[in-house]
């Protein structure tokens, strides 16, 4: 089966000059329709990066960016804005006060990416809004607020149905529920373990924290300073990592912990081991020095 998002060997530099930085060293990742995917990797590791080469906001030096099987890495100029407006590839944000507009209803902030493709009447717009609100279980009486009137977990809804609205092939979700409590956390992954059902959408989950992938997502791909170090099932990365600095994570699980305390000569040994393994300043990362 041809997967739906295809990254292979991507190498991906930012800044200008003399500050011109390899973020990405040759990485490689698939999601398969109806797939959850979760990336995971410390602050700085390359994540968003990766995110925005998949939305063609950055360009590759080399490797290839498929989507459905279609080559979009290399895409330009009008392909590129052409492919942007299809709305194949939708990206929720971590806070969605920021990506949403202050000024514009709910009712108009679902139908944003309907209103770019053009071609919709007024009253096709308001239906569609009512059909995705129904389906992240936003109630009818917000349609007409503003995203300040709503609270954390209903701005978050507000930004997964805008995105659903165009009928996204991948929808990519940086740190969607980081910002929020508990309860509403779940209730937010409950929604994209839904739409994964019912839409046959791949999702690509990017987080730091490895606890909020468990029970979400079908499998785990570890970034480790712009390299995937480490790739597999969910479980097999909670029950048997193997990288050093997979291990390490694991063993900052809450819920691991709780049932089984970590070990200290462990984690000494793990950050040992992943401090060996580089000798940048990514070293001295709190996670790493256990400061
Ligand atoms: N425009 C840029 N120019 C130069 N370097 C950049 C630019 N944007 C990001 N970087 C660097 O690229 C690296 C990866 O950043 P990125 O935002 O992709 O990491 P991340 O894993 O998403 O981190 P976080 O979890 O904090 O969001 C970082 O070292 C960052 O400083």
């Amino acid at each position: 089966m041809t997967a739906l998002l295809d990254v292979s060997e991507l190498h991906v530099a930012l800044g200008r000059g003399r500050r011109r930085t390899e973020i990405l060293h040759g990485v490689d990742l698939t999601v398969a329709p109806g797939e959850i995917v979760g990336l995971i990797g410390e602050t700085g590791s390359g994540k968003t990066t990766l995110a925005r080469a998949v939305l063609g906001l950055v360009q590759a030096q080399s490797g290839t960016v498929a989507i459905d099987g279609r080559e979009v890495g290399g895409l330009r100029g009008r392909a590129l804005r052409a492919f942007r407006r299809g709305g194949a590839v939708q990206y929720v944000f971590q806070d969605p006060l920021r990506s949403l507009d202050p000024e514009r209803t709910v009712l108009d902030t679902l139908v944003e990416g309907l209103v770019v493709r053009g071609g919709h009447g007024r009253a096709e717009l308001r239906e569609a809004a009512q059909n995705v609100a129904r389906l992240v279980s936003l109630p009818p009486d917000l349609l007409l607020k503003h995203p300040g009137e709503l609270s954390g977990g209903q701005r978050q809804r507000v930004a997964i149905a805008r995105a659903i609205a165009v009928d996204p092939r991948l929808l990519i979700c940086d740190e969607p529920v980081s910002a929020l409590d508990a309860s509403t956390r779940i209730t937010i992954l409950e929604l994209l373990l839904r739409l994964r059902e019912t839409r046959d959408i791949g999702v690509l989950l990017i987080t730091h924290d490895l606890g909020s992938l468990g029970g979400v997502a079908d499998r785990v791909v570890v970034l480790y300073h712009g390299q995937v170090v480490e790739t597999g099932t969910t479980e097999e990365i909670f029950l048997a990592p193997r990288h050093p600095y997979t291990r390490l994570l694991v063993t900052s699980v809450p819920s691991i912990r709780d049932e089984e305390p970590p070990d200290p000569e462990l984690r000494r040994a793990l950050r040992d081991e992943v401090r060996g393994l580089t000798s940048t300043a990514f070293a001295d990362h709190p996670q790493i020095t256990g400061a």
